[in-house]
């Protein structure tokens, strides 16, 4: 009898071309490949040195997202000239690689991790690669999706395949029910906080149990998005009834015939019986509370009920002066609550946390009530059509009667690429992924936490 194996086992032996070496390296084919404006540049440059033409354009979707202003009213032009310049040398190279690209007026556009699922374009099964980090959240589908570098895109774009060196697998179970007000944000924030920003590095995760079962495609995409913060190269999870449906109407899904004879092939997506992983790490749901961060790193993350902790209890010197130097930057002193710390800013946004069904999680928050004097509230969809949903459902007027703003679509001040900056000393409540030393703005201090939570944080402190 064949060794059972591990879904990520049975993605890379579909996909594996031929070995390249004895150190484990393979030449790994790649269905799908995502591009921005932010990272393609200089692949597209290689490839127009060396002759080359991209060997299939139609495996290939660009989109304009990290750069692009949210202003209200939508505009062509790019605040500034460096940005104006990606956004126009993409289109130049999509119009010369014949590759369809999102611009920044197409109703389609938005973060490129919102639209490839919400296009169809990414499918169960498949292997996905684009030069961007949370390529991993294309997982919640059953694709298994990593980001890459920028000699990478060139090598991909020219052959349609990387050179891969296979990961070590990781199988997080997480079995329960969550309690009231715990999101999917919650559960990848708790595992990060558990095994800390470098305990995936090497590793390619698959979330099982009750827990991720019971968690809408949409919830699970937030999972394996944010999987690369505990440094996955690769997160994700078996397809399931609830994937396929979600993918099936949408555009580029197959139809007919072909589409039974995928759903036949996915439901074989799955690691089998016995397959064994290197390292299993398991979550109870229960024990999972709404989590926030207070320091520099995502795993620098407690439930929100709890104090800012102190250095002074930390026996390793290294640790203990990196706990301090987080805790100057954020401004915080040990023992602070965290439920207490008021803050500047409250954004709503990112590939993690900007999908229809998160906004109507904040609607629900918000409704009736009024942002706090003094803070900023901004909600930025994932994607132009989540925004066109969200004022046909009628969330747009909840939140504008809030007090939120409620802008156009783009990466914006999940890391400030754009005009979306914070100013030094701004403590902005995050539904977003990153909170290093200067993500959104110089000198500004990210707490993240979930859409949900960011909503509630917005409101005067009793
Ligand atoms: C700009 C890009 C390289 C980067 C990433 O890879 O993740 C960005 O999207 C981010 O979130 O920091
Ligand atoms: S929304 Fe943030 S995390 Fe996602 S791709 Fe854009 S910058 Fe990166």
């Amino acid at each position: 009898m064949n060794q059972p194996r591990t879904l990520y086992d049975k993605h890379i032996d579909s996909h594996t071309l031929c070995p390249l070496d004895d150190d484990g390296h393979v030449l790994l084919y790649i269905d799908r490949q995502v591009l921005n404006e932010y990272t393609s540049p200089q692949a597209f440059s290689g490839l127009r040195e060396a002759g080359r033409t991209v060997w299939r354009p139609e495996t290939a979707l660009a989109v304009v997202d990290h750069v692009n202003p949210t202003a209200p009213q939508r505009i062509a032009a790019m605040p500034d000239e460096g940005g104006a310049r990606q956004v126009s040398y993409l289109a130049e190279n999509c119009r010369d690689f014949g590759i369809e690209l999102f611009d920044v007026l197409d109703k389609r556009q938005g973060i490129e991790h919102v639209v490839a699922p919400e296009q169809g374009f990414i499918l169960p099964g498949m292997v996905v690669a684009a030069g961007d980090s949370h390529t991993t959240t294309y997982g919640a589908l059953g694709a298994f999706g990593f980001g890459i570098g920028t000699s990478e895109i060139e090598h991909l774009l020219a052959s349609q395949t990387l050179v891969y060196k296979r990961l070590k697998t990781m199988r997080v179970t997480v079995e329960g029910r969550l309690g009231l007000g715990v999101a999917s944000k919650d559960i990848i924030m708790a595992l990060i906080e558990k095994i800390g920003a470098s305990g995936a590095t090497g590793y390619a995760i698959e979330f099982t149990g009750s827990t991720i079962d019971a968690l809408s495609v949409e919830a699970r995409m937030t999972v394996c998005n944010m999987a690369v913060e505990a440094g996955a190269r690769g997160a994700f999870m078996a397809p399931d009834d609830k994937v396929f449906a979600y993918v099936k109407d949408k555009l580029r899904a197959p139809k007919g015939e072909q589409w039974e004879q995928a759903v036949a092939k996915w439901r074989a997506l799955k690691s089998d019986e016995g397959a064994v992983f290197d390292r299993e790490v398991a979550i109870v749901a229960t024990a999972i509370q709404p989590m926030v961060t207070w320091g520099t790193s995502p795993d620098q993350a407690a439930p929100i009920g709890a104090r800012v902790p102190d250095p002074a209890g930390e026996e390793d010197p290294i640790r203990r002066r990196d706990l301090q130097r987080a805790l100057d930057y954020m401004g915080l002193e040990p023992g602070q609550r965290l439920d207490g710390i008021a803050i500047s800013h409250a954004f709503i946004g990112s590939c993690t946390n900007a999908r229809i069904e998160d906004l109507r999680q904040v609607a629900e928050v918000v409704r009736d009530r009024k942002v706090a004097d003094g803070v900023r509230a901004m909600i930025v969809p994932g994607s132009t059509a989540v925004r066109a949903q969200a004022e046909a459902e009628g969330l747009a007027e909840i939140f504008l009667a809030a007090g939120f703003e409620w802008r156009q679509s783009g990466c914006s001040m999940c890391l400030a690429m754009n005009d979306d900056v914070l100013d030094a000393g701004d403590r902005c409540a995050s539904s977003t992924n990153r909170n290093f030393e200067g993500r959104q703005g110089a000198g500004a201090r990210t707490h993240l936490m979930s859409p949900a939570m960011v909503a509630a944080a917005a409101w005067p402190v009793a």
